[in-house]
């Protein structure tokens, strides 16, 4: 099996607030963006990286990375957007065929540990495609419109999902072609469509650098 890795790296990163959007942030020694594609490209069914950057994006193009990795400047206003975006230039100029398995992978996450990702991986053949996800570990309170609790929500068969999420490239396509309102991650337009992507144990390392302090645990992850 021959993935193809699509990574959305085309936000600006306001919760972080850094002076670059995010994925062009240093830390230990690369920057996050170079970080994430280093971990994919390790692992020899990925063939290739798409990197959707916004199009007027002035960082890809100054990084050394590597030639299995392409930059698609066909970022969009927002996530789902710049996914879809992406996978149609894939698909326009051959880098994807209908039936190859696209690994959409925030870009943000430069932490994911390779036995997740190869976790993954493995359910390639998954009939309605796969995603990482972990089982909320914390009790979930739903709040009232003051910011009290308003109840607490059984936290039972409750995942968080991670990415990748991983979809044969004919199905991402088919679920990204309606509207993209409230289609926060490429499961949830594969769900609006009636099917059920499986499940796979992610791992809490999988952070999103979000917020400013999340750059300290992303530091420490990396080993540095
Ligand atoms: N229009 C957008 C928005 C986000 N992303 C990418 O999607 C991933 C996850 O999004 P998020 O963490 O929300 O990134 P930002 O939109 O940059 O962050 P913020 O919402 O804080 O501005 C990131 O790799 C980001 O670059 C994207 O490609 N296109
Ligand atoms: C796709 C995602 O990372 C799954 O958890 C998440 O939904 C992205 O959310 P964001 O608000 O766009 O960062």
């Amino acid at each position: 099996m021959r993935a193809v890795a699509l990574l959305p790296a085309a936000g600006v990163g306001s919760r972080f607030g850094a002076d670059v959007p995010k994925q062009y942030v240093r830390l230990a020694g690369k920057t996050v963006l170079e970080h994430t594609v280093d971990v994919l490209l390790a692992d020899e069914r990925i063939a290739a990286v798409a990197v959707v950057v916004s199009p007027d994006d002035a960082f890809a193009a100054t990084l050394p990375l590597p030639d299995r990795v392409r930059c698609y400047a066909v970022g969009g206003s927002s996530r789902a957007e710049s996914v879809r975006n992406g996978l149609a230039a894939l698909l326009a100029d051959g880098t994807a065929a209908a039936d190859t398995p696209v690994l959409v992978h925030d870009a943000a996450r430069c932490c994911l540990p390779p036995d997740a990702l190869a976790r993954l991986l493995a359910h390639a053949d998954a009939p309605h495609g796969a995603l990482l996800a972990v089982p909320l570990a914390d009790t979930l309170k739903r709040a009232d419109a003051r910011g009290d609790i308003e109840t607490t929500v059984p936290r039972e068969r409750l995942w968080q999902a991670q990415t990748p999420q991983l979809f044969q490239a004919a199905l991402l396509q088919r679920a990204l072609s309606g509207g993209l309102d409230g289609i926060t991650d490429e499961a949830s337009a594969v769900e609006r469509l009636g099917l059920r992507p499986r499940l796979v144990m992610g791992d809490s390392r999988n952070i999103k650098l979000t917020r400013p302090e999340d750059a300290d645990l992303a530091r420490a992850l990396l080993g540095n």
